[in-house]
Order: C-alpha cells, then structure tokens, then sequence
C-alpha cells in the first residue's frame, strides 16, 4: 500500500507559477486529478512521479522524499501525456529499454508480460509509428506497468481515445485499484473521472480548490450560482417578477444583446419558477439559455468559493 504526500509544494518556470502551494495526499485506489487545460496537472504528475522537482514544499512517497530517490522510483510508474516515444521502435523494444533501465533480472521476461497485460502483444513486434493513438497509450502503460510499480500516475490518458479503448483502459486502471494499487489519473472531463474514480482532487490555476467524492464535486459544482441569457417579449417585466423571487440574485438588462442576465442562486426552484411567473404575467419566454457553462467558469467558481 503506497501514500504519497504532497506538503505545500509550489512550482514555477521562471515568473509562471505552475503549482501554487499544494497540499494532498494520494492513496492506494483510483484518484481522478480533475482540472481544465494549464492548471498544473502536469506538473503535479511529474513531481509526484520524480520528474521534477518542487520549486518549494515537498513530496514524498511513504514518507521518502520522491526527487532523486531511486528507491522511490522503483515504485512508480508514469504514462505521460506526451507523445515522445522512438517511433522507429517496436512496441516490444520500447518496453524492453524500460525494463532494463529499471535494472530487472529479466527483462524479456517483464516486457512480454507487461505488454499482454495492455493486451498488445499481437502488434508488440510493429514499429511504434504504424500505431493507433490507443495502441501508443497502450504501449506507454505497458513500459509503465513494466516493473510492477505500486503507484500508476497517468497523464491525461483517455486524450483521443475511441469509447472502446477508453472502456478497456478504464477496466484496467480498476482492477489496478482493487489490487490495492495506487493510481492517479488526470483530466479536464468530469465524466470522464466521474466512470472511474472513488476520490477526486480538483486543481485549478495551480491552486488545491476541492476535494472529495464524485457527488460532493457534482454538488459543489451545480449548487453555485448559474447565470442565464434571456429574452422574451416583455424583458422589464420579466426582471421585475424575477427580482421578486428567492431563486434570483440579480439581473441586468443587457441592451446590446436585448435580453435579461439572470443570476440563479437555486437552479432548482428557478427552472420551476421561470415559467410560472412569465405564464402569470403573460410574458412569452423565447429564449433561455446558461450563459456560463463553460467548465472554466464552473471551475473558477470552485477556486472563489
Ligand atoms: N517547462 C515549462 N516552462 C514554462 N512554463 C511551464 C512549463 N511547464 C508548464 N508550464 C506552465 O505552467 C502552467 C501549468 O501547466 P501544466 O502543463 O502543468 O498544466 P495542465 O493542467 O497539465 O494543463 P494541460 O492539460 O493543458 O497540459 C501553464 O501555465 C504552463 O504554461
């Protein structure tokens, strides 16, 4: 059973900081590392796996510091998100130069087993460029898998994916956690994390802004307030009948788009109410849509709250 511990690590590149002040820890199961694109997941991922070290703070793995510890790195295995692989290697060569950077007693041995646990080894004597994306992730896992490390840290792995390979990676990374294993994974879809982890972590612009399991996150992310774009055939009194109601903590007429901003504190009561008051003020409604539905906003939304 492996722990690691990230102690108030920050970690920037010149004047960008990339992680700011970090505080987590990761155990043995699946944890989805949920964040949108330039967050710092990446950089998580590499100083948890002894890629990078932290700018300041620390991160241990039971307990050992991760940067330069060969110990610790015999325990863990990285896919990257990248793909910087040989492409004028096999599949099978690429795993084998894994193998025996890690120093195993018999290399051939491990890599031919690694690449049937990734289900690869019809295509493992083809040369790495003749593959699909699924095959390149697969290949990766494999070199990752290699010498049976006790933490899998994934970047982004479902990235271009078709729904099948997606369903046998998902399968994999789940009999991995039941093992007891301690896998991480990273992606900026919700529902993506949500098929596969018990825990989730949510890190927006290097900040820790949540955590917790997957309808504590669902949650925090549908009860904050909604904003939607309005327009119907009398906006005034719309606003006026809205304003009157507990669902609704502001609105602006916004004259350049002729219609209504709405802020919806209780997204439940106010689709109930919406059209009750503008059936009561005989108000037609033409157009009701969420103005800020985007993930980003969702996400900034947990890092002010
Ligand atoms: N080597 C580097 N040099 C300079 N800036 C970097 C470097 N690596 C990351 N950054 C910056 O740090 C921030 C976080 O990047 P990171 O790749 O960790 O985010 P991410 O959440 O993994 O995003 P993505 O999913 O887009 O890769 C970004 O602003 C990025 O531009």
């Amino acid at each position: 059973m492996s722990l690691i511990q990230i102690k108030s690590a920050s970690r920037w590149f010149g004047n960008v900081v990339a992680v700011n002040d970090v505080s987590l820890d990761i155990g043995p199961g699946i944890t989805g590392l949920l964040g949108p694109n330039g967050a710092g997941k990446s950089t998580l991922i590499h100083m948890m796996s002894g890629f990078l070290a932290p700018s300041s703070g620390e991160v241990t793995l039971n307990g050992g510091v991760i940067w330069q510890n060969e110990a610790a790195y015999r325990e863990i295995g990285l896919v990257p998100e990248r793909e910087g692989m040989y492409d004028y290697l096999t599949g099978s060569e690429f795993v084998l130069a894994n193998a025996e950077l890690h120093g195993l007693a018999e290399p051939g041995a491990a890599a031919r087993a690694a690449l049937e646990t990734v289900e690869m080894t019809a295509a493992a004597d083809r040369r790495i460029a003749t593959y699909s994306k699924g095959m390149r992730q697969r290949v990766k896992m494999a070199s990752a898998l290699v010498h049976h490390p006790s933490v899998l840290l994934l970047d982004e792995p479902f990235n271009g994916m078709d729904p099948r390979q997606r369903m046998h990676l998902m399968d994999l990374l789940r009999k991995m956690g039941a093992q007891g294993r301690t896998v991480l994974f990273s992606s900026h879809i919700l529902e993506e994390v949500e098929q596969l982890a018990s825990h989730i972590e949510v890190i927006v612009a290097g900040r820790h802004a949540a955590s917790g399991d997957f309808r504590k996150i669902r949650r925090l992310m549908t009860d904050r307030p909604h904003q939607y774009l309005i327009r119907s055939s009398d906006d005034r009194a719309l606003a006026a009948a809205l304003i009157a109601d507990a669902s609704t903590s502001g609105i602006e007429i916004d004259r350049s788009e002729g219609a209504l901003r709405v802020q919806a504190v209780d997204f439940h009561r106010f689709a109930e109410q919406l059209p009750r008051l503008a059936r009561q003020h005989s108000i037609r409604l033409l157009a009701v849509s969420p103005s800020d539905e985007s993930l980003e906003s969702v996400f900034s939304y947990l890092v002010s709250a």
